[in-house]
């Protein structure tokens, strides 16, 4: 069933046809889009889905912008963590596969754990990217998109009904809306060589529900003074709107690319604080306009604590945080080790990380921006004297490079690694079978034994999950 369940996530059409069959067999529960829910039995969640939905109803846009960005939406809590267990052990199998290609594949590798709830469901997420485009009818939109530029399928929608994003976000994103059809002259930036301003509003938020927007746009031939005092009216219309004293911090960036990092272009601060800071168990951490924060907060600190007890450093460990962002990782553990050192590409994120330690009184904890391909091996050739290294890597996506696998292997110190993967059965996969495959003549160090594999849920009504990967030797 849950196998099914997955395959149905990924094609919407498909996934409706068999929700309805499911819940006409009573296998599941699912919450009706025209109103709040179908039936009884729904787990934590229960409560505040019914609240959230009651006298709801979902155009058929919202309808398709939930089922593209939160597939599981109409599944209650409960059912999504046994679809989450599924496909976990799914990728289990995939990679005892991959080391053991003669295995039962009922037999995975090491202990997989059941999927630990994120502690919030709903709203969960502290910070949205919004796209600015035109509707069918030539209005600005600042939401989402879905569908395809080049089947011509691309649609801008709203995203006040996404079961994860907060209203405050959702409320500034219509404000600048508003702004964008009434009150500017500018056109929105569809296509670079087409001409228009308007891209795209990020907002951040924190536990105070303060935010920070990041308004995009594309300089296209205007003067900086021109577009300077376009974004000081819409800085001034953004804080006449309701609830804009929570609006703390306004940046702009002029962008020429798809993305641009600070130093491509700077982000230029309107009005108020110049960061947000958030909380996580005791600590606060800054966030620059540009860093990696986990997006759930009360989930990254499930994650934190769940990395920090399958890493349990010892006294005397020094533990190597590589790919750190703003280094809230490797800060939470210091006080119980020997010292921190992360590695990370984004230079802002690395001056949030400085800047944490010293706010949160950790001295034992230092940063460096670059390439962890490129810095760890000078930084473990520094460690010769480190009795021992425990590591934690958290990287994105595509997960390490060989060479930083090979250097984990090839140091005898480094006895334990704790593995951080948002797609585990994707190329981090690779990084996996690395890490324990048997020694090869190009990599004849002692091989990691993986013990145990935590999916821990960041992202509920979505189909991905966090997968804590602790890997001993
Ligand atoms: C999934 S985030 C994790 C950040 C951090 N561990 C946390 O929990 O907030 C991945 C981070 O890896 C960084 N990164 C990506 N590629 C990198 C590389 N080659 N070297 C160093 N850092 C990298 C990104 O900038 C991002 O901050």
């Amino acid at each position: 069933m849950y196998q099914k369940l997955w395959d149905v996530m990924r094609r919407v059409v498909v996934q409706k046809r068999f929700i309805h069959d499911q819940v006409s067999q009573g296998r599941i529960h699912v919450k009706d889009s025209q109103n709040s829910l179908s039936t009884t039995n729904l787990g934590t969640d229960k409560k505040d889905v019914n609240e959230l939905n009651a006298n709801e109803s979902y155009d058929s846009l919202k309808e398709e912008l939930a089922d593209a960005v939160t597939p599981l939406w109409r599944i209650p809590y409960h059912e999504q963590l046994k679809i989450k267990n599924q496909r976990n052990f799914e990728i289990m199998v995939k990679l005892t596969k991959r080391l053991r290609p003669n295995s039962n594949s009922s037999n995975i590798i090491c202990q997989l754990k059941e999927t630990l709830p994120s502690p919030v469901t709903l709203h969960y997420r502290n910070k949205n990217e919004f796209h600015i485009r035109y509707d069918s009818d030539g209005r600005a939109v600042v939401g989402l998109c879905v569908g395809k530029a080049s089947k011509n399928t691309l649609r801008c929608i709203t995203a006040e009904k996404l079961l994860n994003t907060h209203p405050f976000h959702s409320n500034v994103a219509q404000h600048l809306q508003n702004y964008i059809q009434h009150q500017s002259k500018w056109k929105i930036c569809e296509h670079f060589q087409r001409g228009g301003n308007w891209r795209g509003l990020t907002i951040r938020s924190n536990y105070k529900n303060e935010q920070m927007a990041i308004v995009t746009i594309h300089p296209q031939n205007l003067t900086g003074e021109e577009i300077h005092s376009e974004m000081e009216r819409m800085k001034d219309y953004l804080l006449a709107c309701p609830l804009s004293n929570q609006l703390v911090s306004i940046y702009y960036q002029a962008c020429l690319h798809t993305r641009c990092t600070a130093e491509q272009s700077p982000f230029i601060l309107l009005h108020g604080q110049s960061h947000i800071y958030e909380r996580i168990g005791e600590y606060d951490f800054r966030i620059s306009p540009e860093s990696f924060f986990q997006v759930n907060t009360q989930g990254a600190q499930l994650l934190y604590e769940t990395v920090a007890r399958q890493l349990a450093p010892e006294r005397l460990s020094t533990v190597v945080d590589l790919c750190c962002g703003t280094g809230t990782q490797g800060l939470m553990v210091a006080r119980h080790c020997r010292g921190v050192i992360g590695i990370e590409l984004s230079r802002s994120a690395v001056e949030d990380a400085r800047f944490n330690a010293a706010h949160n009184q950790i001295h034992n904890a230092e940063f460096f921006a670059g390439r962890v391909e490129k810095l760890f091996r000078p930084l473990l050739e520094q460690l010769d004297a480190a009795p021992d290294i425990a590591v934690i890597v958290n990287p994105s996506r595509g997960g390490v490079d060989d060479r930083v696998i090979e250097l984990l292997r090839s140091n005898q110190r480094v006895r334990h690694v704790v593995y951080i993967s948002c797609q585990a059965d994707g190329l981090a996969m690779n990084n996996f079978v690395s890490l324990c495959h048997r020694p090869t003549r190009k990599m004849n160090s002692e091989p990691f034994v993986l013990r145990k594999a935590i999916p821990v849920d960041m992202f509920p009504h979505t189909d991905h999950c966090e997968l804590v990967l602790s890997f001993r030797r």
